[in-house]
């Protein structure tokens, strides 16, 4: 491993956290070559249980502060589009760039109020190797999981991802009283006949073109899965219903007006079911009611929207 250090700064300030083991009584001045091989291990082994980059990071921040006062730490990887912190973030910092037979790991910065000092950068530089072996892990994890959330042909996230994403809003829905949250599925309407008459290359080429439109015309707090065949489903978070209505119609004008084949005269359009939050137990139950509601949209002649009103206590039923 070569890392290489950019700036420093000195200074000292200390926070006392328990050490997770039983080198807590470690310190910078009393840091021998064998109590740092100790203390190399311990945290090589706390670093080894976690896959989740997030929480290395946060190991070795706990770890590092039992032997340098650190406010916080950062952790960037501009390639995978990572940026996180943990800890405060403070106007002092020491930058490192992680690096392994010639192979980028990101860049990682320490930082707190007051500089640095030489003893103090050169212990950080001693230890920081420990980190990258767990870290291309992590890397390499979060590389294996994203590809397996992604629909290879429109680029968009799965029905896997989608899974995730909505217990994940639903709970947050539920917990936070000002949090709102609707749902939409779209459908390709006559999509058989695309096929049947221009081919499934063409197919495929209306799908990539409905799914770059949707994205385009949603926020980007809002996602977008696709949820199978010519179908997809928009997670619209933070909002009320009245403002869901808008962008489905906004959505379903997009399809109408943008998506062409070239030199075809092919019109496509899509029906969609919109269902907002409305006090559901669990995901599945509000997206059945956007799928009546598209169900009903598909009845009501297609190319239109359809929203599933409750009205309380129970009883549904579509506009
Ligand atoms: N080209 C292509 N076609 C797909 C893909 N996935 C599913 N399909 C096709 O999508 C079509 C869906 O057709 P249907 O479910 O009958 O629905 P539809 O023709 O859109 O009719 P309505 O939904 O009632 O408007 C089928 O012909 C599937 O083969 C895909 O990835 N690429």
């Amino acid at each position: 491993m070569a890392s290489s250090f950019t700036q420093h700064d000195f200074g000292t300030q200390a926070k006392n956290h328990p050490f997770p083991m039983d080198v807590s009584s470690i310190s910078i001045d009393s840091l021998t070559p064998d109590r740092l091989k100790d203390f190399r291990l311990h945290l090589f082994s706390h670093l080894q249980t976690t896959l989740e980059i997030e929480q290395l990071i946060d190991i070795f921040y706990r770890h590092l502060k039992q032997l340098i006062p650190v406010s916080g730490i950062e952790y960037n990887h501009a390639d995978k589009m990572i940026d996180m912190h943990v800890g405060r973030i403070s106007k002092h910092r020491c930058n490192y760039q992680l690096n392994m037979s010639q192979q980028q790991f990101g860049d990682i910065a320490f930082t707190r109020s007051k500089r640095f000092s030489e003893k103090e950068l050169s212990t950080i530089e001693s230890i920081m190797d420990v980190i990258i072996f767990p870290l291309r892990n992590a890397l390499k994890y979060r590389d294996a999981l994203s590809t397996a959330m992604i629909d290879p042909l429109t680029g968009l996230n799965n029905r896997g991802a989608m899974s995730i994403a909505l217990t994940r809003e639903l709970e947050r829905t539920r917990r936070h009283e000002d949090q709102d949250m609707s749902l939409m599925m779209i459908d390709i309407d006559h999509f058989k006949t695309i096929n049947d008459r221009y081919g499934h290359l063409s197919g495929d080429d209306v799908l990539r073109q409905v799914a770059r439109v949707i994205q385009q015309s949603i926020r980007a707090s809002d996602a977008c899965f696709r949820f199978g065949g010519e179908e997809f489903v928009i997670l619209v978070t933070n909002t009320h219903l009245a403002h869901s209505r808008t962008v489905s119609e906004r959505i379903r004008v997009a399809i109408e007006e943008q998506v062409k084949l070239p030199d075809k005269d092919l019109k496509v359009t899509a029906s969609l079911g919109l269902a907002h939050y409305n006090g559901e137990s669990d995901w599945p139950e509000l997206l059945n009611r956007a799928d009546k509601a598209l169900y009903s949209a598909k009845q009501q002649g297609r190319n239109c929207v359809v929203t599933s009103l409750v009205k309380k206590p129970q009883s549904t039923f579509a506009e």
